[in-house]
């Protein structure tokens, strides 16, 4: 499966402030008011952070942009190393967001192919996300099936 034509995928910049990622994102949930330094210094660490090896990230976000070079989807893949499994990997995809006009273009598939990609090059044993019941068919057509039950518990704040 490829992009719509004038469409390109790649990983999130720090300088992708102005591209249009917090109005994407709005297609997910509440944003709120992050301001450009702030934004560049977030995904600037998340450039950094590496796996014990050296060799991978730890943090994936990738971005999808229109022919004008505006950010039309995102979404990230986290990797988690843990003791189980032989040191394994698990893959979190986290924050799917495809801004609401351009929903129903695929874009959404494309991207959680190459997140899924990207866990599997990764040596990943198993990819897991929470959605809505909503998204559940979605997920399913990008090869995701249901497993276990999501639990949480919320705070209205967790910033020290
Ligand atoms: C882990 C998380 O972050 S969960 C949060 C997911 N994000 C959101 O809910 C934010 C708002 N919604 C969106 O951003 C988008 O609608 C998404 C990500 C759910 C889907 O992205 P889109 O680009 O619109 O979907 P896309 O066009 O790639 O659809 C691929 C296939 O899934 C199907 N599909 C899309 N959405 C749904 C749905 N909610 N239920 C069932 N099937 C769906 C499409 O019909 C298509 O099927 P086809 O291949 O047979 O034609």
């Amino acid at each position: 499966m490829s992009l719509p034509k004038g469409y390109t995928i790649r990983r999130l910049q720090p300088s992708d402030y102005s591209k249009g990622v917090l109005k994407t994102l709005e297609s997910l949930t509440t944003v709120g008011s992050i301001s450009e330094p702030d934004f560049h210094k977030l995904v600037s660490h998340w450039n950094t952070v590496k796996d014990i090896s050296g060799k991978y990230n730890i943090y994936n976000p990738l971005v999808i942009l229109d022919e004008s070079e505006v950010i039309v989807a995102t979404g990230m893949i986290f990797i988690e190393e843990k003791i189980i499994h032989g040191l394994g990997l698990v893959g979190h995809i986290e924050d799917i967001s495809v801004l609401s006009s351009q929903q129903g273009k695929k874009l959404g598939k494309f991207l959680i192919d190459e997140l899924t990609r990207i866990g599997k090059e990764y040596g990943c044993y198993k990819i897991i996300l929470d959605c809505d019941r909503k998204n559940v068919g979605f997920y399913e057509k990008c090869g995701y099936h249901e497993a276990g039950v999501e639990m949480q518990i919320r705070f209205e704040s967790n910033k020290l």
